[in-house]
Protein backbone atom coordinates (compact mmCIF):
# COMPACT_ATOMS: atom_id res chain seq x y z
CA UNK A 1 0.00 0.00 0.00
CA UNK A 2 0.93 3.55 -0.64
CA UNK A 3 2.30 5.55 2.22
CA UNK A 4 -0.32 8.17 3.42
CA UNK A 5 2.51 10.52 4.28
CA UNK A 6 5.52 10.83 2.08
CA UNK A 7 8.39 13.74 2.92
CA UNK A 8 11.04 13.58 0.44
CA UNK A 9 14.15 15.59 0.88
CA UNK A 10 12.39 18.20 3.28
CA UNK A 11 14.92 20.63 4.57
CA UNK A 12 14.89 23.79 6.49
CA UNK A 13 17.15 26.64 7.44
CA UNK A 14 15.39 29.57 8.85
CA UNK A 15 16.06 33.19 8.42
CA UNK A 16 19.06 34.34 9.59
CA UNK A 17 20.22 30.63 8.12
CA UNK A 18 20.00 28.67 11.12
CA UNK A 19 19.65 25.11 9.64
CA UNK A 20 16.98 23.37 11.61
CA UNK A 21 16.34 20.59 9.23
CA UNK A 22 18.80 18.62 7.00
CA UNK A 23 17.02 16.86 4.04
CA UNK A 24 14.48 14.11 5.55
CA UNK A 25 13.25 11.57 3.81
CA UNK A 26 10.09 9.80 5.81
CA UNK A 27 7.08 7.09 4.68
CA UNK A 28 4.61 7.19 6.93
CA UNK A 29 2.17 4.17 6.34
CA UNK A 30 -1.75 4.05 7.07
CA UNK A 31 -2.76 3.62 10.01
CA UNK A 32 0.68 3.05 11.83
CA UNK A 33 1.41 4.98 15.04
CA UNK A 34 4.80 6.88 14.80
CA UNK A 35 6.37 8.51 17.67
CA UNK A 36 9.53 10.94 16.27
CA UNK A 37 11.41 11.00 19.30
CA UNK A 38 14.14 13.71 19.76
CA UNK A 39 15.28 16.23 22.71
CA UNK A 40 14.55 19.70 22.51
CA UNK A 41 15.46 21.82 19.47
CA UNK A 42 16.09 18.68 17.25
CA UNK A 43 13.45 19.81 14.85
CA UNK A 44 10.56 17.97 15.32
CA UNK A 45 8.06 20.81 15.22
CA UNK A 46 9.69 22.51 12.42
CA UNK A 47 9.26 19.19 9.97
CA UNK A 48 5.35 18.49 11.52
CA UNK A 49 5.07 21.98 11.01
CA UNK A 50 6.40 21.88 7.36
CA UNK A 51 3.97 18.75 6.54
CA UNK A 52 0.93 20.79 8.03
CA UNK A 53 1.90 23.80 5.76
CA UNK A 54 2.56 26.32 8.94
CA UNK A 55 6.39 26.92 7.81
CA UNK A 56 7.70 26.36 4.53
CA UNK A 57 10.52 24.22 3.23
CA UNK A 58 13.97 25.10 2.35
CA UNK A 59 14.00 21.85 -0.24
CA UNK A 60 11.53 19.51 -0.75
CA UNK A 61 8.48 17.53 -1.67
CA UNK A 62 5.63 16.27 0.86
CA UNK A 63 2.76 14.00 -0.32
CA UNK A 64 -0.38 13.44 1.75
CA UNK A 65 -2.80 10.62 0.79
CA UNK A 66 -1.06 11.36 -3.18
CA UNK A 67 -1.47 14.99 -2.94
CA UNK A 68 1.39 17.47 -3.13
CA UNK A 69 1.09 19.23 0.23
CA UNK A 70 1.93 22.85 -1.81
CA UNK A 71 0.32 22.22 -4.80
CA UNK A 72 -2.57 21.25 -3.30
CA UNK A 73 -2.01 22.38 -0.34
CA UNK A 74 -6.34 22.46 0.41
CA UNK A 75 -6.64 18.72 -0.13
CA UNK A 76 -3.70 17.38 1.37
CA UNK A 77 -4.43 19.73 4.50
CA UNK A 78 -7.82 18.92 5.02
CA UNK A 79 -6.83 15.17 5.29
CA UNK A 80 -4.49 16.46 8.41
CA UNK A 81 -5.33 17.11 12.10
CA UNK A 82 -2.46 18.90 13.85
CA UNK A 83 -2.61 19.42 18.09
CA UNK A 84 0.12 21.88 18.56
CA UNK A 85 1.96 22.42 21.68
CA UNK A 86 0.68 25.77 22.30
CA UNK A 87 -2.41 26.95 23.59
CA UNK A 88 -3.68 29.83 21.38
CA UNK A 89 -7.32 29.14 21.70
CA UNK A 90 -10.54 31.34 20.56
CA UNK A 91 -11.00 32.92 24.28
CA UNK A 92 -14.46 34.19 23.80
CA UNK A 93 -15.94 31.28 22.16
CA UNK A 94 -18.06 28.53 23.31
CA UNK A 95 -16.02 25.52 23.35
CA UNK A 96 -18.94 23.70 20.91
CA UNK A 97 -18.78 26.84 18.60
CA UNK A 98 -15.00 26.32 18.73
CA UNK A 99 -15.37 22.73 17.50
CA UNK A 100 -17.86 23.67 14.55
CA UNK A 101 -16.25 26.65 13.37
CA UNK A 102 -12.56 24.54 12.67
CA UNK A 103 -14.76 21.88 11.57
CA UNK A 104 -16.37 24.22 8.96
CA UNK A 105 -13.21 25.75 8.16
CA UNK A 106 -12.68 22.52 6.37
CA UNK A 107 -15.36 22.19 4.45
CA UNK A 108 -16.71 19.66 6.45
CA UNK A 109 -20.63 19.43 6.72
CA UNK A 110 -22.07 20.04 10.43
CA UNK A 111 -22.73 17.01 11.84
CA UNK A 112 -23.23 17.57 16.15
CA UNK A 113 -23.35 13.46 16.45
CA UNK A 114 -19.54 13.37 15.61
CA UNK A 115 -18.48 16.43 16.71
CA UNK A 116 -20.64 15.34 20.64
CA UNK A 117 -18.43 12.08 20.11
CA UNK A 118 -15.55 13.75 20.39
CA UNK A 119 -16.44 16.63 23.19
CA UNK A 120 -17.78 12.87 25.02
CA UNK A 121 -13.74 11.21 24.54
CA UNK A 122 -12.16 14.19 26.17
CA UNK A 123 -14.41 14.69 28.57
CA UNK A 124 -15.44 18.29 27.03
CA UNK A 125 -19.17 17.70 26.95
CA UNK A 126 -20.18 18.91 29.96
CA UNK A 127 -18.40 22.33 29.29
CA UNK A 128 -19.65 22.22 25.75
CA UNK A 129 -21.32 25.76 26.52
CA UNK A 130 -18.27 27.50 28.69
CA UNK A 131 -16.46 30.04 27.37
CA UNK A 132 -13.03 28.80 26.65
CA UNK A 133 -11.24 31.79 28.52
CA UNK A 134 -13.13 30.08 31.51
CA UNK A 135 -11.20 27.12 31.10
CA UNK A 136 -8.08 25.38 32.97
CA UNK A 137 -5.11 24.88 30.69
CA UNK A 138 -5.52 21.08 30.82
CA UNK A 139 -8.96 21.29 29.14
CA UNK A 140 -7.90 24.03 26.59
CA UNK A 141 -5.68 21.31 25.46
CA UNK A 142 -8.70 19.25 25.81
CA UNK A 143 -10.18 21.91 23.24
CA UNK A 144 -7.38 21.50 21.01
CA UNK A 145 -7.43 18.00 20.35
CA UNK A 146 -11.31 18.34 19.48
CA UNK A 147 -10.99 21.05 17.38
CA UNK A 148 -7.78 19.16 15.78
CA UNK A 149 -10.10 15.80 15.10
CA UNK A 150 -13.31 18.18 14.05
CA UNK A 151 -12.94 17.49 10.60
CA UNK A 152 -12.20 14.09 10.42
CA UNK A 153 -8.83 13.76 9.49
CA UNK A 154 -7.08 11.04 8.48
CA UNK A 155 -3.65 11.55 9.70
CA UNK A 156 -3.54 13.18 13.21
CA UNK A 157 -0.43 14.66 14.79
CA UNK A 158 -0.16 15.26 18.18
CA UNK A 159 3.13 17.86 18.82
CA UNK A 160 4.28 16.49 22.46
CA UNK A 161 0.71 15.64 23.72
CA UNK A 162 1.66 15.02 27.23
CA UNK A 163 4.10 17.97 28.21
CA UNK A 164 2.74 19.32 31.07
CA UNK A 165 -0.16 17.70 31.15
CA UNK A 166 -2.16 15.31 33.72
CA UNK A 167 -2.60 12.31 34.35
CA UNK A 168 -6.18 12.13 33.37
CA UNK A 169 -5.93 13.48 30.48
CA UNK A 170 -2.96 11.46 29.63
CA UNK A 171 -5.19 8.70 29.97
CA UNK A 172 -8.13 9.68 28.17
CA UNK A 173 -5.67 10.91 25.30
CA UNK A 174 -3.84 7.53 25.00
CA UNK A 175 -7.64 5.82 24.96
CA UNK A 176 -8.69 8.28 22.03
CA UNK A 177 -5.46 7.49 19.99
CA UNK A 178 -6.15 3.63 20.36
CA UNK A 179 -10.03 4.52 19.48
CA UNK A 180 -8.46 6.29 16.42
CA UNK A 181 -6.34 3.82 15.40
CA UNK A 182 -8.89 1.28 15.63
CA UNK A 183 -10.69 3.55 12.98
CA UNK A 184 -7.71 3.68 11.15
CA UNK A 185 -6.61 7.08 11.91
CA UNK A 186 -2.60 7.82 10.97
CA UNK A 187 -1.20 9.13 14.17
CA UNK A 188 2.22 11.09 14.57
CA UNK A 189 3.69 12.08 17.93
CA UNK A 190 6.62 14.31 18.62
CA UNK A 191 7.99 13.50 21.85
CA UNK A 192 11.06 13.70 23.84
CA UNK A 193 9.74 11.06 26.43
CA UNK A 194 10.89 7.88 26.13
CA UNK A 195 7.99 6.07 27.69
CA UNK A 196 5.49 7.77 25.40
CA UNK A 197 6.88 6.57 22.39
CA UNK A 198 7.65 2.64 23.89
CA UNK A 199 4.36 3.16 24.89
CA UNK A 200 2.44 3.94 22.07
CA UNK A 201 4.08 3.54 18.84
CA UNK A 202 4.51 0.93 16.10
CA UNK A 203 7.49 2.65 14.78
CA UNK A 204 10.23 4.91 16.16
CA UNK A 205 12.43 7.69 14.18
CA UNK A 206 14.52 9.02 16.24
CA UNK A 207 15.63 12.81 15.31
CA UNK A 208 18.97 14.75 16.58
CA UNK A 209 20.11 18.16 15.53
CA UNK A 210 17.90 17.97 12.36
CA UNK A 211 18.72 14.86 11.55
CA UNK A 212 16.69 11.75 11.57
CA UNK A 213 19.39 9.15 12.78
CA UNK A 214 17.13 5.59 12.31
CA UNK A 215 13.65 4.76 11.75
CA UNK A 216 12.85 1.52 12.76
CA UNK A 217 10.15 -0.93 13.95
CA UNK A 218 9.65 0.01 17.84
CA UNK A 219 10.53 -3.81 18.83
CA UNK A 220 12.91 -4.15 16.33
CA UNK A 221 14.86 -1.31 17.28
CA UNK A 222 15.07 -2.53 20.57
CA UNK A 223 15.93 -5.98 19.77
CA UNK A 224 18.63 -4.47 17.23
CA UNK A 225 20.30 -1.68 20.28
CA UNK A 226 18.99 -2.69 23.13
CA UNK A 227 20.97 -3.67 26.25
CA UNK A 228 20.32 -5.41 28.70
CA UNK A 229 21.95 -5.45 32.15
CA UNK A 230 22.20 -8.06 35.11
CA UNK A 231 22.28 -7.35 38.39
CA UNK A 232 24.43 -9.31 40.93
CA UNK A 233 23.18 -9.27 44.47
CA UNK A 234 26.34 -9.55 46.18
CA UNK A 235 26.77 -11.43 49.59
CA UNK A 236 29.27 -9.61 51.10
CA UNK A 237 29.23 -5.62 50.18
CA UNK A 238 32.28 -4.81 47.83
CA UNK A 239 34.20 -1.60 48.23
CA UNK A 240 35.66 -1.13 44.80
CA UNK A 241 35.28 -3.66 41.57
CA UNK A 242 38.29 -5.61 41.61
CA UNK A 243 41.21 -5.16 39.16
CA UNK A 244 40.01 -8.95 38.28
CA UNK A 245 37.24 -8.18 36.65
CA UNK A 246 38.29 -4.95 34.27
CA UNK A 247 37.13 -6.81 31.40
CA UNK A 248 33.45 -6.54 31.97
CA UNK A 249 31.77 -3.30 31.64
CA UNK A 250 30.82 -3.27 35.30
CA UNK A 251 29.43 -0.49 38.22
CA UNK A 252 28.41 -0.82 42.11
CA UNK A 253 25.08 0.09 43.71
CA UNK A 254 23.30 0.17 46.50
CA UNK A 255 26.45 0.94 48.79
CA UNK A 256 28.52 -1.74 46.83
CA UNK A 257 25.58 -4.78 47.29
CA UNK A 258 24.76 -5.13 43.93
CA UNK A 259 27.63 -5.31 41.07
CA UNK A 260 25.45 -4.40 37.64
CA UNK A 261 26.92 -5.47 34.44
CA UNK A 262 25.90 -4.17 31.14
CA UNK A 263 26.14 -6.50 27.87
CA UNK A 264 24.55 -6.69 24.87
CA UNK A 265 21.89 -8.75 24.92
CA UNK A 266 22.58 -9.58 20.60
CA UNK A 267 26.08 -10.45 20.75
CA UNK A 268 27.42 -14.35 20.75
CA UNK A 269 29.19 -14.22 23.87
CA UNK A 270 27.19 -12.15 26.28
CA UNK A 271 30.10 -12.44 28.55
CA UNK A 272 28.08 -13.82 31.84
CA UNK A 273 29.68 -17.52 32.16
CA UNK A 274 32.84 -16.18 31.58
CA UNK A 275 32.00 -13.54 34.40
CA UNK A 276 30.35 -15.58 36.80
CA UNK A 277 32.99 -18.37 36.61
CA UNK A 278 35.66 -14.99 37.43
CA UNK A 279 33.32 -14.42 40.04
CA UNK A 280 33.62 -18.12 41.64
CA UNK A 281 37.03 -17.93 40.97
CA UNK A 282 37.70 -15.16 43.00
CA UNK A 283 35.49 -16.29 46.00
CA UNK A 284 33.16 -14.02 45.99
CA UNK A 285 29.32 -15.17 46.41
CA UNK A 286 26.30 -14.10 45.47
CA UNK A 287 22.94 -14.41 46.43
CA UNK A 288 20.63 -13.65 43.51
CA UNK A 289 20.99 -12.59 39.86
CA UNK A 290 18.33 -9.82 38.23
CA UNK A 291 18.46 -9.01 34.18
CA UNK A 292 16.22 -6.16 33.08
CA UNK A 293 15.11 -5.56 29.68
CA UNK A 294 16.44 -3.14 27.14
CA UNK A 295 14.45 -0.46 26.95
CA UNK A 296 14.09 2.41 24.35
CA UNK A 297 15.65 4.92 27.04
CA UNK A 298 19.48 3.04 26.84
CA UNK A 299 19.07 3.15 22.35
CA UNK A 300 18.11 6.76 22.70
CA UNK A 301 21.05 7.65 24.92
CA UNK A 302 23.24 5.91 23.02
CA UNK A 303 22.07 7.39 19.36
CA UNK A 304 21.88 10.75 20.87
CA UNK A 305 25.17 10.74 22.17
CA UNK A 306 27.86 12.83 20.89
CA UNK A 307 31.18 11.68 19.80
CA UNK A 308 32.63 14.38 22.17
CA UNK A 309 31.09 13.98 25.46
CA UNK A 310 31.84 9.62 24.80
CA UNK A 311 35.12 10.54 24.98
CA UNK A 312 34.77 13.11 27.74
N1 LIG B 1 11.25 30.65 13.49
C1 LIG B 1 12.47 30.24 13.79
N2 LIG B 1 13.56 30.97 13.47
C2 LIG B 1 14.80 30.53 13.75
N3 LIG B 1 15.07 29.36 14.38
C3 LIG B 1 14.04 28.60 14.73
C4 LIG B 1 12.68 28.99 14.46
N4 LIG B 1 11.87 28.00 14.92
C5 LIG B 1 12.67 27.06 15.46
N5 LIG B 1 13.97 27.41 15.34
C6 LIG B 1 15.13 26.63 15.78
O1 LIG B 1 15.15 25.40 15.10
C7 LIG B 1 15.58 24.34 15.96
C8 LIG B 1 14.55 23.22 15.94
O2 LIG B 1 13.38 23.67 16.60
P1 LIG B 1 12.09 22.78 16.76
O3 LIG B 1 11.06 23.59 17.46
O4 LIG B 1 11.74 22.20 15.44
O5 LIG B 1 12.63 21.64 17.70
P2 LIG B 1 11.85 20.52 18.50
O6 LIG B 1 12.55 19.25 18.24
O7 LIG B 1 10.41 20.59 18.18
O8 LIG B 1 12.12 20.94 19.98
P3 LIG B 1 11.11 21.17 21.20
O9 LIG B 1 10.80 19.82 21.71
O10 LIG B 1 11.91 21.99 22.14
O11 LIG B 1 9.92 21.90 20.63
C9 LIG B 1 15.79 24.96 17.33
O12 LIG B 1 17.16 25.19 17.49
C10 LIG B 1 15.03 26.26 17.25
O13 LIG B 1 15.62 27.24 18.07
Amino acid sequence: MDPILSIAGVSKTYDGGFRALEPVDLDIERGEIFALLGPNGAGKTTLISIVCGIVTPSSGTITVDGHDAIRDYRTARRRIGLVPQEVSVDAFTSVLASVRFSRRLFGKAPDDAYLEEVLRDLSLWDKRKSRIMELSGGMKRRVLIAKALSHEPDILFLDEPTAGVDVELRRDMWKLVHKLRAKGTTIILTTHYIEEAEEMADRVGVINKGRIIIVDEKAALMAKLGKREMTILLQEPMAAIPPALGEWDLTLDDDGKRLVYVFDAKAEHTGIPSLLRKLGDLGIGFNDLETSKSSLEDIFVDLVHEPQEQAA
